[in-house]
Parts: structure tokens; C-alpha cells; sequence
């Protein structure tokens, strides 16, 4: 066996060694730069629009630095030299390849999921045009990638309703919580630096529960109360605009939101418009459905345990206080209507 081959052999397991999306992504980058250097390599999340293909950058590999957008999530996507070449390739579902002005090349490569559609476009831009040899190998691995990473998918996903899991969600805050930690610590270190300040992001958990839905499974039935679940879990996908704002199941009837707002009057926005879309939405023999929601920022220092307490927290409120409502836990806790739950709060100052 060559050199070579052990290198592949070695990138592809590297590959499928993480269950991480994003670690995923740019062990995927990191492979195709080591087998084949280029200038630039991107890889776009493709998203079906209702006429048209939106394009959002997952990561880069610029002078072997890889960086992901779940390090930054403001990564730029617009550059319209290349957004050319992508649609091609997505409109032909094949590679393509075009000339700069600056001499370089650029290769675009679909990534295809498990039912044919192009999900995510690979773009390479290089000096050197591939052999048809390494055109083969870098289809292969792109191919290595879409395949395990559908199988990573299957295992966070809930069946009913197709969003993600418990397990994924406890893996989500705990990457949230390390991230504002690090800005935790920068705004400690550098207190007056505003750049530092101003990206920060704001990220806010809501755990939403559908009411009195045990009245649902028993006056129409339990496949009825499965269709309720599937339905509002839809509604509550369409209901958020933010591409990376995730949905969660997180129990029976029981869900989790995670989303990035600047301030908590815009969370509190959302969250609303996510409950009037359920209240508003005609549900097939049952007509209206309601649901309840408490919500809370996700502040380095928690832990999964407390975000996910504290939120619980307002929504029993909601829950006792008449139900198909939006509640913050620190505005309920500021005003006096409910105890701290976590064991530390925010700031770091024990409260028991
Ligand atoms: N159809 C269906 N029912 C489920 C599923 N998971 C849990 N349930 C039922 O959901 C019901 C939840 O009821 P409760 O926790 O008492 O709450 P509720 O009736 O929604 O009342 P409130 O939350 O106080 O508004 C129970 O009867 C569970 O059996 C599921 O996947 N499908």
C-alpha cells in the first residue's frame, strides 16, 4: 500500500470518528486541504426556498486555518463570482468549474442527502485544475461525509415528529454555555473592548408544553394526540426565521427552543409569535390547541440542569396561571412571582 492510500485511509477515519456536526464539517476540510492544498475551500448549507436555493456558510479553510460557523456564527457567505458556479452546480446536481480573474479556479461540488437532494455544495478554489483522479477522490469523501453524517442525523433525531432529541439538546447548551464563557471571560479581561462586547450573542432556551393534552388523547384518541404533536412541532419549526434557531423534542408533549435574539423583549417576541400561530392554527376534529411557554437566557455560569429548571420554572407558571402564555423566568423572578432555581446564579453569587 502507498503513502498515499495510508493518508486517505487515516483522513476517512478521522472523519468518521466524531459525532458532531460542525467537528464533522471541518475534519471534512481539513482532509480535502491535506489531499489536495488549495487557496480557499468552502462548504454551504444548501436550503430549498419556495423558487429559489439559499446558501449559508458552514465553514472555511483559508492558509490551512479551518473555521466553523459554529465558532462564528457571522462567517460572510455573499460573494457573487462564486454563487454563480454553485447554482450551476446545484442546477446541473453535478461538479462544476469556472476561471477567476486572478487566475484562480473554482470547483463546486453538490453533496447529496439520502433522498437525492443536494444539501450542501463543496468549493474549492485553486491554482491547479484537479486530476480526473482527484476530482474521483474529492467526490468520494464529500460522498464519505453526506452518508455518515445522515446516519449522525438518524441518531439525534426524534421519530414522530423529525426534529432533534433530548440527547442532542443537553450536547447544544453545553456548547452554548462554553461559548459565553469564553465572551464571560473576554468582557473580564478586556472590559473595554466594544468589539468584543458587540459579538456577543444573545441565546435564549423556551421549554413549551401543549395544554391539557392528556383531554386531547383522551377524547379523540392517541393517534390524534400523535398528529397534534407533528403538527405543532411543524408550526413551531415555520414560526422561527433564524436558520440556525433549533427545535427539540423534549418530552411526550414537551418541547425546547433554542434560539439567538439581542435583547429578551425580542425572545419574548418570538415566543409569542410561536404560541399565537399554534392558538391560530385550525387542528383537524379538535379545531384549537394551546400551548405554554417559559423562557430564559442561557448565561455562562448555568449548567444544562439550571437553563433547562429555570425555564421549566416559568412555564409552571404559565401553567397556573391560566395557561396558552409566554413567561421569562428573570422577568417572573425580578417581579417577585417565582424562586430561584439554580443553585448559582447568574453573576456567580450563591443564593442558597
Ligand atoms: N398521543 C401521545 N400522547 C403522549 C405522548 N407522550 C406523552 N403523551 C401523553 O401526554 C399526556 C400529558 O399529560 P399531562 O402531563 O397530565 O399534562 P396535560 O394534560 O397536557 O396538562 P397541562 O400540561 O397541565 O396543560 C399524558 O396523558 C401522556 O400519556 C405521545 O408521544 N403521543
Amino acid at each position: 500500500m502507498n503513502h498515499n492510500s495510508i493518508r486517505i485511509i487515516d483522513n476517512l477515519a478521522e472523519i468518521t470518528s466524531y459525532h458532531d456536526r460542525h467537528v464533522l464539517e471541518k475534519s471534512l476540510l481539513k482532509t480535502i486541504n491535506e489531499l489536495f492544498p488549495a487557496k480557499d475551500i468552502r462548504l454551504f448549507r444548501v436550503s430549498e426556498q419556495s423558487d429559489n436555493h439559499d446558501l449559508s456558510l458552514l465553514a472555511y479553510c483559508v492558509n490551512d486555518v479551518i473555521v466553523s460557523s459554529d465558532e462564528n456564527p457571522r462567517l460572510v457567505t455573499e460573494d457573487k463570482g462564486i454563487s454563480e458556479t454553485i447554482f450551476q452546480a446545484i442546477e446541473a446536481g453535478d461538479v462544476q468549474l469556472s476561471s477567476t480573474e486572478n487566475g484562480l479556479w473554482n470547483l463546486v461540488y453538490p453533496a447529496f442527502d439520502a433522498h437525492g437532494d443536494i444539501f450542501a455544495v463543496l468549493l474549492i478554489s485553486t491554482d491547479l485544475v484537479p486530476s480526473n483522479g482527484d476530482q474521483r477522490l474529492i467526490y468520494g469523501i464529500l460522498r464519505v461525509y453526506s452518508n455518515y453524517l445522515a446516519l449522525i442525523e438518524k441518531t439525534q433525531k426524534d421519530k414522530l415528529t423529525g426534529l432533534y432529541n433530548r440527547e442532542t439538546l443537553d450536547n447544544e447548551i453545553t456548547k452554548i454555555l462554553v461559548r459565553q464563557g469564553r465572551h464571560f471571560n473576554d468582557q473580564i479581561t478586556s472590559p473595554n473592548d466594544s468589539r468584543r462586547r458587540s459579538f456577543a450573542v444573545k441565546y435564549w432556551l423556551g421549554v413549551i408544553d401543549i395544554d391539557n393534552f392528556k383531554t386531547i388523547n383522551d377524547n379523540f384518541g392517541h393517534l390524534y394526540g400523535d398528529e397534534v404533536i407533528i403538527l405543532v412541532a411543524r408550526l413551531m419549526t415555520s414560526g422561527l426565521i433564524r436558520d440556525d434557531d433549533l427545535v427539540y423534542r423534549y418530552g411526550g408533549e414537551e418541547f425546547v427552543v433554542v434560539l439567538k435574539a439581542a435583547n429578551e423583549d425580542d425572545a419574548m417576541h418570538t415566543f409569542e409569535r410561536i404560541r399565537e400561530m399554534v392558538a391560530a392554527h385550525k387542528f383537524p376534529q379538535i379545531n384549537q390547541v394551546t400551548i405554554s411557554i417559559g423562557f430564559v437566557e442561557i448565561v455562562a455560569q448555568s449548567s444544562p440542569a439550571d437553563v433547562i429548571g429555570e425555564a421549566d420554572e416559568a412555564l409552571y407558571y404559565a401553567k397556573g396561571n391560566g395557561r396558552n402564555q409566554v413567561h421569562s423566568y428573570s422577568r417572573l423572578l425580578q417581579e417577585g412571582k417565582v424562586k430561584s432555581v439554580s443553585k448559582v446564579a447568574h453573576g456567580g453569587v450563591e443564593l442558597f
